[in-house]
């Protein structure tokens, strides 16, 4: 399975970069993992538009969403080309798939996240779980069926489900929005402290903080981080790419 960091950056993109957004490859699938401002045109770096299989949205914020509706655009282009064949499939973990704006069913098909059900998109599965954050907001786990497993939090606050969830992953790709100084400015928020320590408990193979804040010195994440947590920490960058 190959993880490739789209896009890292909290709430808005720096230069020539992206918000949240992670590509899933495996054997010929792939997979978008929300897809915030930025996303759709540095995604085209690794594959093309017509290629992609499924994108799975956490939550409703712009900086996980930003881009969604160009890349039905793109969906319809492509299609009315001849160059896609088959409509997208976009989960989206919300209340109300009705609110949502999408236009044209038969080129993007909407479906709601199920926290219960598992999700197969040739040979990985894909499983969910509920965040703490301001919006309903759920956590992606991504198993490949050389039995390696990925979770992506998603944006999240500190809670049990989140470590439950995490439990014996390879790679956790940890939200990490506050340095530890600033805990408690917002509960729906990881530290980098908090996420060392959920990285910790779960017992993950290693850890990736991102979702990052636009201020301080990004080391300082790893090391508070490493202070709860001693196996392998890096922090996310565009175009960083992992085999797992
Ligand atoms: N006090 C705050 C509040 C918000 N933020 C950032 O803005 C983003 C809004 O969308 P989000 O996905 O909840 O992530 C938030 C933080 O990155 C922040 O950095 N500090």
């Amino acid at each position: 399975m190959e993880f490739t960091v789209i896009g890292h950056w909290g709430a808005y993109p720096e230069t020539n970069e992206a918000t949240s957004g992670y590509l899933i490859e495996h054997k010929s699938s792939k997979v978008l993992l929300d897809c915030g401002s930025g996303v759709l045109s540095g995604l085209q770096n690794y594959v093309m538009l017509e290629d992609l299989d499924t994108v799975f949205i956490t939550h409703l914020h712009a900086d996980h969403i930003a881009d969604m509706y160009s890349l039905e655009f793109a969906t319809l282009i492509l299609m009315q080309m001849g160059k896609r064949t088959t409509p997208l499939d976009i989960y989206v973990y919300c209340k109300d798939l009705t609110k949502l704006d999408f236009c044209y069913p038969e080129y993007v098909k909407v479906h709601p996240i199920d926290l219960q059900a598992t999700v197969a998109i040739g040979d990985m599965t894909f499983t969910f779980s509920e965040n703490i954050h301001d919006v309903p907001s759920c956590a992606v786990k991504v198993s490949s069926s050389e039995g390696k497993c990925l979770v992506y939090s998603g944006d999240t606050g500190y809670c049990q489900s989140i470590i439950e969830f995490s439990r014996g992953s390879d790679v956790l790709v940890l939200e990490s929005s506050f340095y530890n100084v600033q805990k408690g400015l917002n509960n729906g928020h990881l530290t980098a402290g908090e996420a060392g320590d959920i990285a910790a408990l779960a017992q993950t193979g290693q850890l990736i903080l991102t979702h990052l804040p636009h201020y301080g010195d990004h080391n300082q994440l790893v090391m508070e981080a490493s202070s709860h947590f001693d196996r392998q920490i890096q922090l996310a960058y565009c175009g960083m790419k992992l085999t797992i």
